[in-house]
């Protein structure tokens, strides 16, 4: 399967567009089995997301939020993905949605919806190019591995390759050009340990929506 690109002009109505595409998700799972499993990234990118999201009309109560990754700080940090999405979505109509972290990972699995993002260096989740966990965190079965970057600030929890590709849904959401030109390059990449979303990106097995400004 192939990536499938969706292009926008504005950030405004890419957030629109993923927001109800996400909400459409997240309600037919909890029609089908009575909840509904999302993991969310941190950074700058997702916080008009969450906050649209966050007033989606859908039964909250029965939504499990986690994340692709956290920094090892405390909760209440302003660097904590926790307290991002504590802040950013779990409020509004989402304020009744329950919060996993990432060492309970497993209450998640499988997931219906991941929401990754991307760096500027390619990485995706914590998986930062040519990091010396990248080989495990590509082939192992768990659903975590605990990674220290060389170029980007704390030790991190991220979730590996296999968490990612047993999702039923699978976005990227990137916005500016910089970003675009790094997608263009991973997209025709084969070297996974130089362009990690280039794994994700470039799998025969799994479908990815790349939602672009
Ligand atoms: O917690 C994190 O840092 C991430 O999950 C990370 O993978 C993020 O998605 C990218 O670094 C993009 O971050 P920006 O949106 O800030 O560019």
């Amino acid at each position: 399967m192939s990536s499938i690109l969706k292009a926008f002009d504005e950030s405004s109505e890419l957030v629109e567009e993923l927001s109800s595409q996400i909400a459409i998700i997240l309600k037919k799972e909890i029609l089908r089995k009575g909840f509904a499993t999302i993991l969310v990234s941190g950074g700058s990118t997702p916080k008009k997301l969450f906050e649209k999201l966050s007033n989606c009309s859908l039964d909250w109560s029965n939504v499990k939020v986690g994340l692709v990754d956290e920094r090892v700080v405390d909760a209440t940090s302003l660097d904590s993905n926790e307290n991002l999405v504590k802040t950013y979505l779990l409020k509004n109509k989402a304020s009744d949605a329950q919060f996993i972290n990432m060492q309970n990972q497993n209450d998640l699995f499988p997931f219906d919806i991941i929401v990754l993002g991307m760096g500027n260096d390619a990485h995706t989740a914590s998986l930062f190019p040519n990091n010396e966990k990248l080989k495990e965190a590509f082939e192992t079965k768990d659903l975590t591995i605990n990674i220290t970057p060389s170029n980007a600030p704390y030790n991190r929890v991220s979730s590996t390759l296999y968490a990612i590709k047993n999702c039923e849904h699978i976005f990227l959401h990137i916005e500016g050009e910089q970003k675009f030109q790094v997608l263009q390059k991973a997209l025709k990449n084969s070297d996974i340990y130089n362009m990690p979303i280039s794994a994700v990106l470039n799998d025969k097995d799994i479908q990815v929506e790349v939602y672009h400004t």
